[in-house]
């Protein structure tokens, strides 16, 4: 094979010294294996090739506007002959990879008179990445991801792992209850990061930034996602870790995200088991290997490494933060932010820290205003004491605030309101009495929290 390798490079050699055309290659991702090329999809977007023309053995560039404009750019009276190709290459035997269909090379060839080299180069592939490039922020419409199962990723057209619909939540800051100055806030380091490009390249920080957004349900977490993605024009990827298999599975899930993104994962202490694990190892340990001697040996491969464990996880965020071109925001939500384990959400990993909590008075003057268009009222004064005297999501008194018929009753619906409050209020004080006891198991769950961290910061 070696021979006929270089027998064939020494006859590409011969034909291109004798050959007066040139021939410029540009491949679907770039040397260091990760990374997609952006150009083959600024070239793709250009020549507008769907999947379906891939297979055309020659493909004549529609060279119509962008190209003509070039050359008589230089040259009044001669147009430029130009070719463009598409090819689809497997690797060569000796690449091992994990996938044969990942491994699947595409390109696009440009072959053109060697006379012209300088304008190809120059002024004619710029204009074609700049072009591409525009039409597909022109087309680009928000998208939101879902895994796809992981027997789809070899057989679909080309083996994705996500597949994604139309992105279209009606949420955006404005409609956001919470604490105003939290808020902005927010909204500066979201927009610090999305023009900070220079600035993460300047100080040598890979250009991805985590939120960990943490509170009691009804809070409005997934809504402030929705949110983000709306502000900052990005795709969702929604991560669901209960249905990937490895950590492997998860690596390729996240080289699989484009930049310009917000990879989320929800409910991050449910999804996953990530601190009992490892704690559950060392007693599953005995069993297991009585009942993998019982195996036939080629299904003895250790279960555990086929679970996304918290390693795993770390690992990939942390890879996910180096290895992949930038422009990423990885949120994760929780209930219990206690509950997680201190290395998954330490600065660096999780920059900023969120809390959405039970509805304040601000947050409720944004509630009325979007469910009732009133800013002032009566009743408000009132509210306001009881919005600090009683716990109540932002979500319950939306849907106190809510009108129950087309017609806009204002005072009913902030009675209601009110009412639920006192409702509420009630419920509370019968529940403080039966409540001592669990100051027992506070203390308790404090000093298994303090075990835990020890283990864990004598592991990272
Ligand atoms: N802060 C908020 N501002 C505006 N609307 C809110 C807010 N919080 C909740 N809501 C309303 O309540 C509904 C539920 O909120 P959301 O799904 O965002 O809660 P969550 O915090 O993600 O809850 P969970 O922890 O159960 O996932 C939303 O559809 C939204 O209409
Ligand atoms: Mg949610």
């Amino acid at each position: 094979f070696q021979l006929q390798d270089y027998l064939a490079a020494l006859a590409a050699r011969l034909h291109s010294l004798l050959s007066p055309y040139a021939t410029i290659t540009i491949d679907d991702r770039s040397d260091d294996y990760f990374s997609r090329s952006e150009a083959f999809f600024d070239v793709e977007a250009y020549l507008g090739a769907s999947p379906c023309n891939a297979h055309a053995r020659r493909l004549r560039a529609d060279l119509a506007d962008g190209a003509d404009r070039m050359a008589l750019a230089v040259d009044d009276h001669e147009g430029v002959a130009m070719w463009w190709r598409k090819t689809k290459a497997l690797p060569r035997a000796n690449v091992i990879t994990w996938s044969p269909r990942n491994a699947e090379r595409r390109s696009y060839h440009l072959t053109f008179h060697r006379r012209h080299r300088a304008l190809v180069e120059n002024a004619y592939l710029p204009h074609v990445l700049a072009e591409g490039r525009a039409v597909t922020v022109r087309n680009r419409q928000r998208r939101l991801f879902t895994k796809n199962p992981a027997a789809d990723w070899a057989a679909s057209e080309d083996g994705r792992a996500w597949s994604h619909v139309k992105l279209d939540h009606p949420s955006t800051f404005a409609t956001l209850a919470m604490d105003p100055a939290r808020k902005q806030e927010i909204l500066d380091d979201l927009d610090m990061f999305r023009d900070g490009k220079d600035y993460y390249a300047s100080v040598g920080k890979a250009w991805k930034r985590g939120y960990l957004l943490f509170g009691p349900p009804g809070t409005g977490k997934s809504t402030m996602i929705a949110a983000m993605a709306n502000f900052l024009d990005y795709d969702v990827y929604d991560l669901e870790l209960t249905a990937v298999k490895s950590n492997i599975e998860l690596r390729r899930l996240f080289i699989e995200t484009t930049g310009k993104s917000i990879i989320v994962i929800e409910d991050i202490d449910c999804s996953i088991d990530l601190t009992g694990k490892r704690k559950r190892k060392k007693k599953k340990a005995k069993t297991s290997e009585k009942k993998k001697k019982m195996m036939p040996p080629w299904e003895r491969d250790d279960e555990e490494e086929k679970k996304v464990t918290l390693s795993g996880v770390l690992n990939f965020i942390d890879g996910l933060w180096s290895a992949c071109g930038g422009e990423r925001i990885i949120v994760f939500t929780t209930n219990h932010k206690e509950k997680l384990d201190p290395a998954l959400i330490r600065r660096g990993r999780m920059d900023v820290h969120v809390e959405m909590s039970y509805c304040c008075f601000e947050a409720f003057k944004v509630l009325a205003k979007n469910y009732l268009g009133v800013e002032q009222h009566e009743v408000f004064d009132e509210i306001r004491r009881l919005l600090g005297e009683v716990e109540m999501s932002p979500a319950d008194v939306a849907e106190n605030l809510m009108p129950r018929s087309k017609r806009k009753d204002v005072n009913g619906c902030l009675e209601r309101l009110v009412k639920a409050l006192h409702e509420a209020k009630l419920a509370v004080g019968a529940g403080t009495r039966q409540s001592k006891k669990s100051t027992t198991r506070t203390l308790t769950l404090t000093v298994t929290r303090i075990q835990r961290r020890r283990r864990i910061s004598s592991r990272y």
